[in-house]
């Protein structure tokens, strides 16, 4: 109905202005043909140039990327000039527009503002600004005026927002920031501004190239292109990919050192890569923005060295890593020396760190190793990368791992490996179960060991000398349980003896260590009849070696995971848990030492969280109540059958005068009789 009443020459002005729609690209007169075939050679050309390995600012930016071999049909850029002039009219259109509401007094009844001289009714008009409202979206948003003032230097509007507390770090519905704007625009007195108001100088673009964009936002590309231009910058490629571009990328790309050295100056990172993986330093002109960044880099890193010193020596990798890892003690400190000695430049460079790591289910192999990774890399999501090798068992599935040749099913797609690992060379590679793999991706990873490159599907080669690839294996895990055992029994004896009073002592007896003699003639034995070769074996930096949990490290386990449960009852129903020690030494016995920790998971959620989750069922929990575990009963209690039916918990809610009162649950849950492991 509004549509029907705006007179047919503003509509047809204001589609002209901005025709957006995929179908008026395709009907309209000759101006929007030419659009469809930007449209369609956008699309041809949807992989962005710095695709290729040698990087420059051709390419990226649109006035240095006009080829002069190649077909001006399929080319973008030869558009430019047409493109600016129509951004320019519609522009004119919309303040023409504006300027005409305003002055005509629109908005008020119909009949105050009068007709103009061509006979719009005000109707009519009013109609027109609701449809340019429509057009216009969202872009009255303050935050969206903020990015606007930035980009036109409005410095008096960028201060009332910010004063206003609009978001200094607030991003455009495709993806860039403020700061983003003014570095592109050499705007320097924005960039001061928003530096001082908070904005952040490390912050990435979201905005990749006009093709990828207008597919993650389901938005037509023409009105991502048209945006683009209008709304951040009009000398950049549509078809480079700008993701993780940092304002100080913008600013070396504007060519602005002046912009540059303030962004550096603020804390911006000059190492900091986008998603093609460059630094900003690979898109600086030759002469005064080169040396400002080498300068910057150079200092940067040195910072950098010192702070993760620093930090190394205040807080050390094995403290780091005992927080996390219950015992194990004997494992932490080979694989915490090994990394020291990795830091501090003691090793051999032209071999990457590899680790076998061999013990039982459950014991903390992966889990250590993630920490590792957590240690050694900020972003863990890509620095952690985990080949479950079960995977890889059979011959054809060595191209899964590395991709397969030109001309094989898959190619396109590339390894799974040689994928992540191009992401993030240094990463922490976790080879899971390695025993199961075949033999031919055996031969891979030997030459990935020994040579600390690997050569992917298509033939391109990834060196990754600085990553730190850990296999783990449960072969031979029971000879080495059972021969931590009786180490450990070997050792309570001993301390027995010693200390026949002092049983704490002898409770702590988890600090064993696994003889050489033992490694060299039962471990090394089945290790090379399981990898068949003296050379993997031989690359193998570190043998680590994980023990099956003593008493003292199982009660650690137990109340971490009730600490865990009574933080989830206080978060969830304000209802607080409490225990003694013979609880957790009940607890305890439902150690497996073929499940390892998960025993012990699995033994609280059976006989706690299941009583309390019936319980609560069941309404006995008031809100806010206190519950207390205890242990009933002995040896010496009966079940209905009269049976020694052993120990079990019993639950008590706590009244405010320490009074205690025994919970009633009803059946079905008889949580002594459901075992997991036994
Ligand atoms: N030593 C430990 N300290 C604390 N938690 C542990 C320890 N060992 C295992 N866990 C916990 O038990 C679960 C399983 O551990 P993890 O994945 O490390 O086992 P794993 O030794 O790699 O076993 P698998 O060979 O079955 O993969 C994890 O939730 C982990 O946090």
């Amino acid at each position: 109905m509004l549509l029907s009443a705006v007179p047919r020459h503003v509509l047809v002005r204001c589609r002209r202005a901005r025709s957006l729609s995929p179908c008026r690209v395709l009907k309209t007169s000759s101006g929007d043909a030419t659009r469809s075939q930007t449209l369609h050679d956008l699309e041809l050309n949807r992989n962005p140039i710095v695709s290729t390995s040698r990087v420059s600012r051709k390419g990226i930016l649109s006035e240095d990327t006009m080829p002069t071999n190649v077909s001006s049909q399929m080319q973008y850029h030869h558009l430019t000039a047409r493109w600016i002039t129509n951004l320019q009219g519609r522009r004119n259109s919309w303040n023409a527009l504006a300027a005409g509401g305003r002055a005509k007094n629109y908005w008020d009844e119909e009949g105050k503002g009068g007709t103009d001289s061509r006979g719009i009714t005000s109707a009519g008009v009013v109609s027109a600004a609701a449809l340019a409202y429509c057009l216009k979206k969202d872009s009255d948003s303050k935050g969206d005026s903020l990015l606007d003032a930035s980009r036109t230097s409005n410095t008096q509007e960028i201060s009332r927002l910010l004063e206003e507390g609009v978001d200094p770090n607030y991003r455009h519905r495709l993806g860039w920031t403020a700061l983003m704007v003014a570095a592109m625009n050499r705007q320097h007195n924005v960039v001061r501004i928003l530096l001082a108001a908070g904005a952040d100088p490390n912050q990435g673009d979201n905005f990749s190239s006009v093709y990828e964009t207008s597919r993650e936002k389901g938005v037509h590309s023409l009105e991502v292109l048209v945006t683009r231009e209008d709304e951040f910058n009009n000398r950049l490629s549509s078809r480079a990919s700008f993701r993780g571009c940092t304002p100080l990328h913008y600013a070396v790309l504007a060519d602005d050192p002046r912009i540059a050295r303030m962004l550096l100056e603020a804390g911006a990172n000059p190492l900091q890569t986008n998603d093609m993986g460059h630094t900003p330093l690979a898109y600086a002109k030759e002469g005064e923005m080169q040396a400002l960044l080498k300068e910057w880099e150079g200092k940067f890193q040195e910072a950098q060295q010192r702070r993760e010193a620093e930090e190394r020596r205040r807080f050390p990798l094995e403290r780091r890593l005992r927080e996390h890892i219950i015992g194990q003690e004997g494992a932490i400190n080979t694989v915490a020396s090994a990394i020291r000695r990795k830091e501090n430049g003691w090793y051999d460079e032209e071999h990457p760190l590899v680790f076998l790591f061999l013990g039982s289910s459950g014991i903390g192999k992966t889990e250590l190793a993630k920490q590792v990774a957590r240690y050694m890399h900020k972003d863990v999501k890509k620095g952690f990368i985990r080949m479950d090798m079960s995977e890889f068992q059979e011959k054809h599935e060595v191209a899964k791992f590395i991709g397969s040749p030109p001309g094989y099913v898959g190619h396109e797609e590339g390894g799974q490996l040689t994928k992540q690992l191009k992401q993030c060379p240094n990463a922490v590679v976790l080879f899971d179960e390695v025993d199961k793999a075949h033999p031919d991706v055996l031969t891979i990873m030997l030459q990935l060991f020994d040579e600390g490159r690997l050569t992917d599907g298509k033939g391109k080669t990834i060196e990754c000398k600085d990553a730190i690839f850990i296999m783990t294996s449960n072969v031979a895990s029971d000879e080495i349980a059972h021969h931590a055992l009786q180490l450990r029994q070997e050792v309570q004896e001993q301390s027995r003896r010693r200390l026949a009073e002092n049983l704490n002592d002898v409770q702590t007896s988890g600090k064993i260590t696994i003889s050489k003699q033992f490694k060299e003639d039962v471990i090394r034995p089945i290790l090379k009849g399981q990898f068949r070769r003296d050379e993997f074996l031989g690359r193998i930096n570190e043998i680590v070696y994980f023990l099956p949990f003593c008493h003292s490290e199982l009660i650690q386990l137990v109340s971490k995971e009730l600490n865990f449960w009574a933080k989830k009852a206080k978060q969830r129903h304000n209802i607080t848990l409490q225990w003694d020690r013979p609880v957790l030494d009940l607890l305890a016995g439902g150690y497996n030492l073929h499940y390892g920790a998960r025993s012990i998971k699995h033994e609280v959620e059976r006989r706690v969280v299941n009583q309390l989750a019936a319980a609560y069922e069941q309404e006995l929990l008031p809100k806010g109540c206190t519950l207390r575990l205890s242990v009933d009963g002995g040896a010496e209690s009966k079940d209905q059958e009269g049976n020694g039916a052993g120990p079990s918990l019993r639950l008590d809610i706590v009244g405010a005068d320490s009074s205690s009162r025994k919970l009633d649950i009803r059946p079905p849950l008889n949580p002594d009789e459901m075992a997991y492991f036994h």
